[in-house]
């Protein structure tokens, strides 16, 4: 029999269904070095955000056929290296949506009431009416970053609340935002005009520290922040100077740059502030649909049956699977690198299937270009399921092409999206061997490989362009893996692929642009 390990508080619901398949173990509070010493004995492991499944317990589990997080965010787990190592990593994307959202509405109206010191003071014995008095928010401006499930939850019920709705988000068409009653604006018009600023993003590169001294400085004294996403997206440090020196009015935090929260100059503050202990998920019913929802998909992966939220890779037959498996690593590379070339807001994405693929069973591969496309607005909670509705939740237009007639190579995709960067197009095949080349850019020939740092230049095909992007590269100490130039006619114009083994440093791509002939210069990260 198949053996789990459950390693957080999970549901009795989960427990229940994983038993029909298995011997179910539940066994909370393990260091990385305590589950790495048992997790070989386990086929599957269940968890919240409590478990660090590191690289270390990764590298000793050698029977773990899949990860269940009873949740959304899977910062916890190493999944690159599980999906090295061929272990699923599922989620629930959508189970604590509606707990989370009203845990950050909660968090709005007990800052602008003072119910926790309210009440606090009153079962000290004090009836203190005049202290606690607070504001509305009626009319008030609520500021919302990131308006995905949970921010169009929070913004649809503050709209009913009566506050004006602005909201930032490079990934949502205006459309999206009309259909809430949102008005999009910059993300410096939130810092300026809101009375109430709540956070709904991923932690990322670019969200790390988005709230920060700068940020604080521009906003209204009255201003309060919500934040029930993730830790690390507002500076702590910077907040604390800011709300102990009333720069802003309050802050409501229910997750930490570190977890649980130690010392904290946060904790000294007064009734300004309110943190809570990662409550954001913690309803009964929440905590029923996650379990459910990831122990089915457990007991479906024992079973051998496909996952439907995988986050490593597709929900499919295991027979689909391998004939197509290294074609959905092409379609989601390429939708990638169409999609940072393309820019935010894609309007319009073109998927077509030439050759052998063009033929009804490579569905699959849509669905990976599309996956690919939103992965940087939405990494780990874009899946091959839920693809495809995303896209068409952010307004984005998909077409799909097919064409029988193989050219240069037997199989290949052609992708093109429109955003904000106008229109860009890359084709991709794979070697005998399996590898990736990139055969065409926007409708210029090349042959590279795809690379973690990826620099194209657009530029006139004339002497001595490339030799000065190439000093200018290693002006600024960047080592070049290799560079293709693309052209039509000769002297005409062209684009450049060069691979490179570092993120560009900053300043250089302005460098480029001033070389004469250079039309335009942009990097992709994939
Ligand atoms: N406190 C909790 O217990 C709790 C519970 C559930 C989810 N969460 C967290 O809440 C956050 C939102 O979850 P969700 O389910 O709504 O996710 P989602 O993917 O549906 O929405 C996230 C939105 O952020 C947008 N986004 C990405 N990068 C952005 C950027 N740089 N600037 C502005 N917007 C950006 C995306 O376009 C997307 O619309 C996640 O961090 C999740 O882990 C916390
Ligand atoms: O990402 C999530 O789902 C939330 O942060 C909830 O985490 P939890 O399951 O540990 O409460």
């Amino acid at each position: 029999m198949a053996k789990v390990l459950v390693s957080d508080p999970i549901d009795e619901a989960g427990i229940k269904i994983l038993s029909q398949v298995a011997q179910v173990d539940v066994k909370t509070g393990l260091s990385p070095s305590e589950l790495a010493g048992i997790i070989s004995d386990y086929d599957a492991l269940m968890i919240r955000s409590g478990t660090q499944v590191t690289e270390e317990v990764i590298e000793a589990a050698t029977h773990l056929k899949i990860i269940g997080r009873a949740g959304v965010g899977v910062d916890n787990v190493n999944v690159p290296a599980a999906t090295r190592k061929g272990i699923v990593v599922v989620n629930s994307p959508e189970g604590n949506t509606i707990a989370a959202a009203e845990h950050a509405l909660a968090m709005m109206l007990s800052l602008s009431r003072h119910i926790p010191d309210a009440n606090q003071s009153l079962k000290e014995g004090r009836w203190d009416r005049k202290k606690f008095m607070g504001s509305e928010v009626y009319k008030k401006t609520l500021g919302v970053v990131g308006l995905g499930k949970i921010g169009s939850h929070v913004a649809t019920v503050a709209k009913a609340m009566g506050m004006k709705i602005l909201a930032y988000d490079p990934f949502i068409s205006q459309e999206r935002a009309n259909q809430l009653g949102c008005t999009l604006v910059d993300l410096d018009l939130i810092f300026t005009e809101s009375d109430y600023i709540t956070l709904h993003v991923p932690k990322t590169k670019e969200t790390a520290n988005l709230i920060n001294a700068e940020s604080l400085a521009k906003m209204k004294p009255t201003a309060r922040i919500i934040n029930c996403s993730r830790g690390g997206i507002i500076d702590e440090d910077a907040l604390y100077e800011a709300l102990a020196n009333e720069k802003i009015a309050g802050a409501a935090l229910d997750v930490f740059a570190t977890e649980p929260l130690g010392e904290s100059s946060l904790k000294s503050l007064g009734s300004n502030v309110i943190l809570t202990p990662h409550l954001g998920a913690s309803t009964a019913e929440a905590q029923v649909n996650v379990a459910i929802d990831v122990a089915e998909q457990i007991r479906d992966v024992l079973l051998g049956l496909p996952a439907r939220s995988a986050v490593n890779i597709p929900g499919l037959s295991p027979d689909v699977m391998e004939k197509l498996r290294p074609y959905m690593r092409l379609a989601e590379t390429l939708g990638n690198l169409v999609g940072q070339l393309a820019g935010d807001r894609v309007e319009s994405f073109n998927v077509t299937l030439q050759g052998d693929l063009a033929d009804n069973n490579s569905q699959p591969l849509v669905v990976a270009a599309i996956k690919g496309l939103l992965s940087k607005a939405l990494r780990e909670r874009v899946n091959y399921v839920n693809a495809a509705i995303e896209a068409k939740e952010r307004g984005i237009h998909i077409t799909e092409t097919r064409d029988t007639t193989a050219k240069d190579y037997s199989n290949s995709i052609y992708l093109e999206a429109t955003g904000t960067k106008g229109t860009h197009s890359v084709t991709g095949a794979l070697l005998n061997d399996g590898e990736i080349r990139i055969i065409n850019l926007d409708n210029y020939p090349v042959n590279v490989p795809p690379n973690n740092y990826m620099l194209f230049t657009l530029h006139r095909d004339m002497p001595g362009i490339i030799g000065k992007i190439g000093s200018l590269l290693g002006n600024f100490n960047v080592n070049i893996a290799s560079m293709q130039v693309g052209r039509k006619i000769v002297r005409g114009d062209a684009v450049m692929v060069l691979t490179i083994d570092d993120p560009l440093p900053e300043g250089i791509l302005g460098e480029i642009l001033k070389v004469p002939g250079v039309t335009d210069a942009y990097t992709v990260t994939l």
